[in-house]
């Protein structure tokens, strides 16, 4: 079953099922039906519609290859939620932690088409690869939208040299006078769902789209496009072939995203559960890992006179205010305490101004360390997500 809707996913561009399995409705347009033993499903241009397919395990689609897949694992297990897979070449595998989870790796395109056709239930992938092929399909819903790796941008860039030598915005590229309807504008792109869409909200009337998997950066030199709509990161490859982003041509800013289908979430017995105890962690792991724990031991009259030195610091209010425990020594016979332990979260950029702060405020022995998890009351994303469920 599966099977089958998936290939009918790619069937503008790949191989689409046995005729007697589609009709054609329109030029790109299909309906696709079949039935199983456990259910009926139609599926129109990769999208199902009515009751999801009836399965007991939940599944999570990964990059089965790329720049996505190592840091997509990586992230996981930070997570304590390593992946099992017996041998790189095999797509499925399991997460131990996660009884009824079955990963299955996937390109990261294939993974939005088949949260759509109902294949798979969560993903992760980069924002771009959700917004190009999932059209703003409303049964994809994010879970987490800033996972803080795969950074990158979808963003225009034009060549340095020649007409557009003195051109830095996307105005001054839609006012140039020589795009007309015989001969517009040429951008080479792989996103061709968010280019025109771009180009159409920024007012470019006379504008051509080619498309090619890989070296875009090649085609403004090679003579078959005038500009390029590709994804950028360090720049590097936009620099080694002699080309410039403008000014307004960002479309879109993306990193990694955990992403899941409204229908199997509120349908599939199980999913949300599951789909919480994984944001939770992430957000635990993501939380922590841009603070470190501070502590330091300062003399003081009392804890709360010691809180009121420590608060007076922009860079050490913590979480949620500092933690002061009495260390408590033995004086003339008596338990008293001159000195307090302080402990503090700090964000790690602000690591030295905040032990600048401390020592300004009487703190001596700080120690720095790493903190691996953060877990705070319910996550507002956990919040937020319930209620574009509508529960
Ligand atoms: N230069 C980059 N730097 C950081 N992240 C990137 C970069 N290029 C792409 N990405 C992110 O990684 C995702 C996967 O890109 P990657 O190039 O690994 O695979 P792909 O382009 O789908 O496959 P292939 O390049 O093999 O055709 C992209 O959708 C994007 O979110
Ligand atoms: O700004 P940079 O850091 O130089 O990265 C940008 C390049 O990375 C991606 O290509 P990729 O390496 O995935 O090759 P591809 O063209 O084969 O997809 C993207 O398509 C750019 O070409
Ligand atoms: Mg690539």
């Amino acid at each position: 079953m599966s099977q089958f809707s998936s290939a009918f996913t790619a069937a503008s561009s790949v191989s689409l099922p046995p005729p007697s399995f589609y009709v054609s409705v329109s030029k790109r347009s299909f309906i696709y039906c079949c039935s199983s033993s456990q259910s009926r499903t139609t599926v129109v241009n990769g999208k199902f519609d009515g009751k999801i397919v009836d399965r007991d395990e939940i599944r999570f689609g990964l990059p089965s290859k790329g720049r996505m897949a190592g840091d997509t694992l990586d992230l996981l297990k930070d997570c304590q939620l390593s992946v099992k897979q017996v041998n790189p070449r095999q797509y499925v595998a399991q997460i131990p932690q996660l009884s009824n989870v079955e990963v299955w790796f996937q390109r990261p395109k294939d993974i939005v088409r088949k949260l759509l056709s109902g294949d798979l239930d969560l993903g992760i992938v980069g924002l771009d690869t959700v917004s190009e092929y999932g059209r703003g399909d409303e049964d994809l819903i994010f879970v987490h939208d800033a996972l803080k790796y795969g950074d990158c941008r979808l963003s225009l860039a034009i060549p340095k040299y020649g007409i557009f030598e003195n051109i830095n915005s996307l105005k001054e590229l839609a006012q140039m006078p020589r795009w007309t309807i015989d001969r517009p504008l040429r951008v080479a792109t792989g996103f061709t769902y968010l280019g025109p869409k771009f180009m159409q909200e920024n007012g470019l009337k006379h504008v051509i789209f080619s498309t090619a998997d890989g070296a875009l950066e090649a085609a403004p030199a090679m003579g078959i496009a005038d500009a390029i709509l590709d994804l950028v990161s360090s720049g590097t490859t936009l620099r080694e072939n002699n080309l410039k982003e403008i000014e307004g041509g960002v479309v879109l800013e993306s990193q990694a995203v955990l992403v899941a289908s409204r229908k199997a979430l509120i349908q599939r017995k199980g999913a949300l559960d599951i789909t919480h105890e994984i944001l939770e962690r992430f957000e635990a792991h993501l939380r922590a890992a841009d603070q470190f724990m501070v502590t330091a031991n300062m003399r003081g009259s009392s804890a709360e006179e010691v809180a009121e030195r420590v608060l007076s610091q922009p860079s050490l209010s913590g979480l949620q205010g500092p933690t002061v425990s009495p260390v408590l020594c033995k004086r003339d016979g008596k338990v008293a305490a001159d000195y307090y332990a302080i402990v503090v979260c700090v964000p790690k950029k602000a690591l030295y101004k905040s032990v600048q702060q401390l020592r300004a405020i009487g703190g001596s022995g700080v120690l720095i360390s790493p903190l691996t998890y953060i877990f705070d009351e319910e996550t507002p994303r956990w919040r937020e997500l319930l209620s574009k469920l509508g529960l």
